[in-house]
């Protein structure tokens, strides 16, 4: 495995490789979400460049950049342990040079949910992903369902801007309790990590409604919500029902495609979960073939 921490490095390891390239774009302190990420792209390309960048744009100024946590060491050895060819990790300095001023922002989809309480996320997101496309010119890049409108973000500026590549999008890998993994669980205290399950327990209420035949958009947000305010330690950021597609809210009953997706403080981490209605959607297929596409 190559560890390349320069833009000129990159792009010429880059040239020489052979055949299908996947990506995988990552900020680091690696979980089994991740590694689910690199094995899709490990089994679908005949190499894959893997990146990690806790990216200083996609962080509002009272977010938790400095703290992020980061375990360069052990993040290297699991991308080794699962065959990854190439990681990137660029500094801040190198990826926003001084005098940087070129951004990417795609202007709908971002409204609303992440983008209503973070509304310079995307902006950053869209920016690197451009170009870490760029650097890395895959054939495939591999996406977490978990940060869904992420998702549906990306596939539009792979769209509009004509990015010669196909975005896959992993199902969302929890813990045994239902948590969602993710990097910043591991600021959960014992109590807090108790009461995280809450999100996984509203998205699976509203499911199980939607199972039964309720349709009533209401009905299922009014589900969800039900099981966070029940919960002490969560404070309910949003709950959004929309159609997978356009991520437009639900306003009717409708037997198309929806994305139940809610973001909560619980402790410190706000935390994100998510569900495609129907449920048998929530598969690699599923979400591959739902989630942003238009
Ligand atoms: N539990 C998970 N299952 C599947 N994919 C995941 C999971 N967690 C993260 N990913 C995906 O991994 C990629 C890199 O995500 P990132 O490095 O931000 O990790 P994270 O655990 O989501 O971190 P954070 O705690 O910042 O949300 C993204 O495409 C993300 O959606
Ligand atoms: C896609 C990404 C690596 C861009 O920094 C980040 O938003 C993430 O980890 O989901
Ligand atoms: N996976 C989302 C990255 C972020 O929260 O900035």
């Amino acid at each position: 495995m190559q560890v390349i921490d320069n833009i000129a490095e990159l792009r010429s390891v880059r040239g020489a490789l052979q055949g299908r390239i996947g990506l995988v774009p990552t900020m680091g302190y690696l979980h089994e979400g991740h590694l689910s990420l690199v094995r899709a792209a490990r089994a679908e390309n005949d190499a894959v460049i893997a990146t990690i960048f806790i990216n200083p744009t996609q962080f509002s100024a009272h977010e938790d950049l400095s703290t992020y946590p980061r375990d360069m060491p052990h993040d290297l050895a699991m991308l080794e342990a699962e065959g990854v060819n190439v990681v990137f990790t660029p500094t801040p300095e190198m990826m926003y040079p001084p005098r940087y001023q070129t951004y990417v922002s795609v202007e709908q989809v971002t409204q609303g949910r992440e983008g209503a309480t973070r509304p310079e996320h995307f902006r950053g997101v869209t920016t690197i992903v451009s170009k870490l496309f760029n650097l890395t010119q895959p054939d495939t890049a591999y996406f977490g369902q978990k940060d869904a409108q992420q998702v549906v973000v990306i596939r539009q500026m792979v769209r509009d801007l004509n990015f010669p590549l196909q975005i896959f999008v992993c199902p969302i890998t929890r813990e045994h309790d239902g948590l969602a993994m993710s990097s910043r669980n591991v600021y959960l205290n014992e109590t807090e990590r108790q009461a995280a399950t809450a999100l996984s327990r509203a998205w699976q209420a509203a499911g199980a409604l939607y199972e039964q035949g309720t349709r009533d958009p209401d009905a299922l947000r009014q589900a969800a919500e039900t099981i966070i305010k029940a919960e002490p330690l969560a404070q309910l950021d949003y709950i959004s029902l929309a159609h997978a597609n356009t991520l437009e809210e639900a306003t009717a009953p409708s037997n198309t495609p929806l994305l139940l997706s809610l973001a909560a403080q619980v402790g410190k981490p706000r935390l994100l979960d998510n569900c495609l209605l129907p449920l048998s959607l929530n598969t690699r297929e599923g979400a591959t073939k739902t989630l942003g596409i238009g």
